[in-house]
This record gives C-alpha cells, sequence and structure tokens, in this order.
C-alpha cells in the first residue's frame, strides 16, 4: 500500500506585508492574509478602501509598493501560470455594436499570448460548450453581446472566466448594475460552484446581506476599512477521508 500526503489545504494567495500607494496616497498598508484552496473569500469596504487595488495587485496588473502575493506560492511578480486564474473585473459592459457573437467572447477566454493564432481545437469546444451549460447561456450562444441584458452579459464574462477551468476565480463586484433577482440567481450559481466544483473563490462585494448569509456574520479579518469573509467548502474531516481513499488506492 502507497501512502501518500496530500495537502487539499494548498495556499492559493498568500498576501504578505503588502503595501500599496497612488504616488503620495497610500491606499494599502501592511496586509497580511492567506487564501487556501476551496476558500471562498468575501471581501467588504467602503469606496475607496483599496479593493479594485488589492484584486489588480493579485492578478498581476499592479506591482505592489512593498511586500508580496505569492499564488500557488510563487510570486506574482515571476507568476506566468495565468490560465489557473479567471478574473472578471468591476464594470464590464459590452458596447451594444460590439460585433462578437457569446461563443465567440467565450472562446476568446482560451487566448493568450502562445495560442492566438492556433485553430480552436474540438477539445477546446467542448470546453466552450460546458462554460455555457454551466452558466446556462447555450440557448443565446449565437447572439451578439453587445444586444444582451446586463445579467446576460454578466454570465457570459463568467463563462469566459471558466473555460479555462481555473483554480481560483476572481470576481470585482460581478452584479452592480443588474436587477435584485438576477442577483440572487447569480449568487446562487457562484455559491453552488463553490460547493460542488472544488474552486477557490474571491468576490469583492457591496452586498453585504448576500455576503454574510453564505459565509457567516463576522469577518475572519478586519484592517478597520477592508474586511474578510470566509468559508471553505468543506470541513477538515472531509480532507481525512479523501486522504485515506487515496492512501487505499
Ligand atoms: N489609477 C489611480 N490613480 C490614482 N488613484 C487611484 C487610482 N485608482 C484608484 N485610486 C484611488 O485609490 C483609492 C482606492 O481605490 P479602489 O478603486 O481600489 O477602491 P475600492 O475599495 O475598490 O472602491 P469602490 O468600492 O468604490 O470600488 C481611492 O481613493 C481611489 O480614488
Amino acid at each position: 500500500m502507497q501512502s501518500v500526503s496530500l495537502d487539499c489545504h494548498q495556499h492559493m494567495i498568500e498576501i504578505q506585508d503588502l503595501s500599496f500607494s497612488y504616488g503620495e496616497q497610500k491606499v494599502i498598508s501592511g496586509l497580511n492574509y492567506t487564501v487556501k484552496e476551496r476558500d471562498f473569500l468575501g471581501i467588504i469596504g467602503s469606496n475607496g478602501a483599496g479593493k479594485t487595488t488589492l484584486m489588480k495587485m493579485i492578478v498581476g496588473l499592479l506591482p505592489p509598493t512593498s511586500g508580496d502575493i505569492k499564488l500557488f506560492g510563487q510570486s506574482v511578480r515571476k507568476f506566468k501560470d495565468w490560465e489557473r486564474i479567471g478574473y472578471v473585473p468591476q464594470k464590464n459592459a459590452f458596447n451594444p455594436l460590439f460585433p462578437a457573437t457569446v461563443r465567440e467572447v467565450v472562446l476568446s477566454g482560451l487566448y493568450n499570448n502562445k495560442n492566438l493564432i492556433r485553430r480552436v481545437s474540438k477539445a477546446q469546444h467542448r470546453q466552450c460548450e460546458d462554460a455555457l451549460e454551466v452558466m446556462r447561456i447555450q440557448d443565446i450562444a449565437e447572439k451578439r453581446v453587445g444586444q444582451l441584458s446586463g445579467g446576460q452579459q454578466q454570465r457570459v464574462f463568467l463563462a469566459r472566466a471558466l473555460i479555462n477551468h481555473p483554480d481560483l476565480l476572481i470576481l470585482d463586484e460581478p452584479t452592480v448594475g443588474i436587477d435584485t433577482e438576477t442577483q440572487a440567481g447569480f449568487f446562487d450559481l457562484i455559491f453552488h460552484m463553490h460547493a460542488h466544483h472544488h474552486m477557490t473563490f474571491l468576490m469583492v462585494s457591496h452586498d453585504i446581506d448576500m455576503i454574510k448569509s453564505y459565509l457567516g456574520n463576522e469577518p475572519v479579518q478586519s484592517n478597520g476599512k477592508i474586511n474578510f469573509y470566509c468559508r471553505h467548502s468543506h470541513e477538515a474531516q472531509d480532507c481525512v477521508v479523501e486522504n485515506l481513499q487515496h492512501t487505499l488506492t
């Protein structure tokens, strides 16, 4: 019997003594936090607290002024494996005249510098169908994205972020500008994915009630401006069972 030790609480993001300034304006100061595999981290804070700045540093769009962020154990300054991370930025919206279809936009999530000019393979078309299905937008796959509602467009952005099967999905205020009913459906979907698809989530939101309903009433950390709420998708017990099964097979 081969015994394999699995760390099912792998560190996905390590924020280490992180600070950021725009010129003279210090926005983030000495922040520390570790996001583990299958956590759902909800981030709540007032306007201007630095939430979007933090998200941009995590996805490599802004360099930290000091300190570091590690992604899957590697400094963001050297990190290259961006396919492992899906990112839906704040204030997404397509121009009504944007000519691409839903399917084309979702497929564009596959492109990076390496495969920009490659043909889309059969397997990648299947990945696209999966992403459309998970977001329940197969029926509108041939529609032009610019002509969809805000809620439908948001699902398209999510499907685009999901097509590479990311280990980590980062969402910055994903429901801004969407009506209450659609928002509720959207959160249901996200929370369902967290519980059943073994993914790790980071979500900035102003919807404190929704965050608390899923992640609990008390923040796990607060620096007075930014509050972190967190829930792990499985109890430690599941981790033990998985390790045991792995050992036995
Ligand atoms: N490109 C920039 N140049 C200069 N200052 C900026 C820039 N982007 C943001 N800021 C400032 O940094 C602070 C933090 O902004 P950030 O967008 O990170 O806050 P936030 O918590 O996401 O706010 P909101 O909830 O309103 O989206 C704000 O005071 C903002 O004015």
